[in-house]
């Protein structure tokens, strides 16, 4: 089959929430222990994984992680804070268990793959999965950053990996990312998509400076003037300006949807993917949970239109897929609220209130 084809057949297979389902969790959750709501936020993810998962009692160990590693070609533009040899670098260190990730996957008991999607050099370790589709994408000041064909081979991969973490047993999937310049790819999507400005979208990335960041908006900008992606073309918008690890993450989105298993996203980049996600595919929107609020500015505006509102604000801008794995607890903290908590008439309490009487 065609990676066209199969794309298409998976964005087709994806049905929309459980609405039942997502009753009778409300139902079952409004006759727990506790005054009706008061568990705000951790009640409504409670009924969105039911919605996701067809479950009353949602199941969403063991989490996995994909951390899609690629680099970029304008990143030779001078718009990152680090070199482009990073990226490669930082994949040695996942894979040897040094990176942030490393450390809170551990911490959430998670399935841990590192794939390489697109690093511009060679990259040999048993526990790599060695998916290149490109070395890099090409500079997309100069010319479209990949071909039609690598754009939908990148989103096949990105589904082939879920698909491997959900065959492991993954009940939830952790999108991350590794590439150096990608805060540039990322804001030039979020800002095709959304509409926001360039200047909108942009931000520090890895710490550049102010000078240095009105430098990435002009290039940015210049880019988007030369490439013009179209606003809602998914794959136009990669093939043009996009990035390997991006699409590698819009693919392990899409292909989590259509199986029914909710998708934590991280910060700025991971929300990108999930923006092209959208794209392809109204319906992934309700599979989306937005694990936190990046540093990076340009996330407030990707979230905002997805109109997703982010369980944590910890100022975190790293990616890799951290600020995911740190919001994890909440989700299993919404899930055994539902499974553990007694119910008023169980525990012999009075379920009536004052107000009411
Ligand atoms: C050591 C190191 C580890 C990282 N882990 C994630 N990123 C993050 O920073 C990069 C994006 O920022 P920019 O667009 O400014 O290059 C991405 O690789 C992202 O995953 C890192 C960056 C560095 C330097
Ligand atoms: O929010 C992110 O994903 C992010 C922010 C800065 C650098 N890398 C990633």
């Amino acid at each position: 089959m065609s990676a066209y084809i199969e794309i298409q057949k998976t964005l087709q297979s994806i049905q929309a929430l459980n609405h039942e389902k997502m009753e009778e969790a409300r139902e079952h959750i409004n006759t727990l222990t506790k005054p009706v709501g008061s568990l705000g936020k951790i009640e409504e993810l409670a009924i969105q994984l039911s919605g996701i998962t067809n479950q009353v009692y949602p199941v969403v160990t063991r989490p996995g992680i994909v951390v899609f590693a690629a680099d970029h070609g304008i990143s030779e533009m001078g718009v990152s804070a680090y070199p482009k040899e990073v990226t490669a670098q930082m994949v040695y260190n996942f894979l040897d268990g040094g990176a942030a990730i490393n450390v809170f996957a551990k911490q959430i008991n998670a399935l841990l793959k590192i794939v390489d999607i697109g690093v511009a050099e060679e990259i040999n370790h048993e526990q790599l999965l060695h998916k290149k589709v490109k070395y890099g994408t090409n500079n997309y000041l100069y010319e479209n950053a990949m071909t039609e064909a690598e754009a939908t081979q990148a989103l096949l991969v990105g589904m082939e990996t879920a698909q491997q973490l959900l065959d492991e047993g993954a009940r939830c999937i952790i999108v991350g990312e590794m590439g150096i310049g990608n805060t540039t790819t990322a804001s030039a999507i979020a800002s095709v998509i959304t509409g926001c400005s360039v200047e909108e979208a942009v931000g520090l990335g890895t710490g550049i400076s102010n000078e240095n960041r009105k430098e990435k908006v002009s290039i940015i900008a210049k880019a988007l003037e030369e490439r013009k992606p179209i606003r809602n073309d998914a794959i136009d918008i990669l093939m043009k300006v996009g990035g390997l690890e991006i699409a590698g993450m819009t693919g392990a989105i899409i292909k989590a949807s259509e199986k029914r298993i909710p998708i934590i996203l991280d910060g700025f980049i991971s929300t990108t993917a999930a923006l092209l996600a959208v794209l392809l595919e109204e319906k992934v929107k309700d599979y989306l949970i937005a694990g936190h609020l990046s540093k990076e500015q340009g996330h407030y505006h990707a979230l905002t239109f997805l109109n997703k509102s982010p369980l944590l604000d910890l100022g975190l801008r790293l990616g890799e897929g951290t600020g995911a794995a740190l919001s994890f607890p909440l989700l299993e903290a919404a899930t055994n609220m539902v499974k553990e908590m007694a119910t008023f008439q169980s525990a012999g309490i009075a379920n009536e209130r004052q107000e009411d009487k």
